[in-house]
């Protein structure tokens, strides 16, 4: 089981009229017109933002958006202020850069209490390479480093792991510590029976996770994109579906692992498959060896649904990542909307259910079911390197507490 490093308290910290670098995970989904979809996380960071602001602080607040490479307009922060401002009830300051003279400029102006955006870190490439000589730009902008970026914790890039090092004090955020202390107590000792479903499209990220998941839980359901890895590996013709090719060899031993282990691993049945990818595409829903040339499966089928839910009604902790299918569109949102609803009836029952991944919370949010959860996280990628028992190097980064 991951083990907790114990971060250094904001709560401690001297806040007052000090220039505070807030790293947080603004990287929230928006559509063709930048409207924003889900703002989840940004309500999320909203706790600590406001502490600071109460507390004197000048807060500078630094995020990613999406994984533009280079300056990339469409991956701006800019759309985000109108709804940062409307929850932190002050005018929320944008700076065009993350880095350099003019957004130090903006900085030094900045009242106590006052709040600034940076522009996308990752418009420097330097960000994801954790570059120091970048991470130390970013640090001289800040006198203290709060990381309450739970949902990139698991990446040690510039802004997430690198600034800590020239800062002191670098402590947790109130998200981070809540995000830490939900998934690490939760997991630690599961009611049992305890099953994971896990479904998206980011395979080659959740492929791995699921072997480690394989010796925590009782059951494991797969959704959502990486079926199609699972179906190719047993010989099942999966037209044009998602599959990551590299990953078959992987996906047979999975299952065979899950064997071993008494590990009951549930793959749909039957999916609804599209003639292309839109949400006005043809759709049928064909059983899951049978998927036919020129189609794509882009969620589960009906009866898949009844099984999952049968044995769902088995459990009595629930984590659950990445949608069971492209959810945006409503032809293909049934399976999410269904294990969604699933989940909200087993808490009312007392199951514990955790939602972790910005597709899956978004979904839950869609269908009003968020505050029916035990607990939602912020991060999908970072929740499951928690679960696996990796140290996410964002929070190993903090000082000791
Ligand atoms: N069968 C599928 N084929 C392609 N994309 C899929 C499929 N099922 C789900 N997806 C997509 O997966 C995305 C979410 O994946 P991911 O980022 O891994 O989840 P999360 O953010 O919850 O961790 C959604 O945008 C959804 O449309
Ligand atoms: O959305 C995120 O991850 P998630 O989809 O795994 O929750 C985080 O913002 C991290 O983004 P990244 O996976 O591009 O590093």
């Amino acid at each position: 089981m991951a083990t907790k490093k114990s971060v250094g308290a904001l709560k401690e910290a001297d806040l007052k009229g000090k220039k505070v670098f807030v790293r947080v995970d603004l990287n929230v989904p928006l559509d063709d017109n930048f409207n924003i979809t889900d703002d989840t996380r940004i309500r999320a960071a909203v706790p600590t933002i406001k502490y600071l602001m109460g507390h004197g602080s000048k807060v500078i607040l630094s995020s990613h958006l999406g994984r533009p490479k280079g300056v990339t307009p469409k991956y701006s922060l800019k759309p985000l202020v109108p709804r940062l401002s409307e929850l932190l009830g002050v005018e929320v300051k944008m700076a065009n850069d993350c880095i350099g003279e003019e957004v130090e400029k903006m900085v030094a102006a900045l009242p106590d209490g006052g709040v600034i955006l940076l522009e996308n870190v990752r418009f420097y490439k330097e960000e994801e390479k954790n570059d120091p000589e970048f991470a130390k730009k970013l640090a001289s902008l800040a006198d203290i480093y709060v990381n309450d970026a739970f949902g990139t914790a698991h990446r040690a890039h510039a802004s997430t792991e690198g600034v800590a090092k020239f800062l002191k004090p670098s402590v947790a955020g109130f998200l981070m510590q809540k995000e830490l202390d939900y998934l690490v107590g939760a997991v630690a000792n599961p009611k049992k029976p305890f099953a994971a479903i896990v479904g998206g499209s980011k395979v080659s990220t959740k492929i791995g996770v699921i072997e480690s998941l394989l010796a925590k839980v009782d059951l494991l359901f797969l959704g959502g994109g990486m079926i199609f890895t699972f179906y190719k590996a047993q010989g099942y013709k999966v037209g044009s579906s998602l599959v990551e090719e590299d990953k078959l060899d992987l996906a047979t031993s999975l299952m065979e692992k899950a064997k071993a282990k008494g590990v009951s691993l549930l793959l749909p049945t039957d999916v609804v498959i599209a003639d292309k990818f839109a949400a006005d595409a043809n759709s049928k829903v064909v059983p899951a060896a049978e998927i036919p040339d020129g189609w794509m499966g882009l969620d589960i089928g009906p009866d898949s649904i009844k099984s999952f839910s049968e044995s769902l009604d088995t459990t009595q902790t629930i984590i659950w990542n990445g949608p069971m299918g492209v959810f945006e569109f409503d032809k293909f949102a049934a399976g999410t909307e269904a294990v969604a609803k699933k989940l909200a009836e087993l808490s009312g029952k007392g199951v514990t259910t955790i939602i972790g991944g910005g597709d899956s919370v978004a979904a839950v949010e869609k269908v009003g079911l968020a505050d029916k959860m035990s607990h939602i996280s912020t991060g999908g990628g970072a929740s499951l390197e928690l679960l696996e028992g990796k140290q996410l190097p964002g929070v190993l980064a903090l000082d000791d507490a």
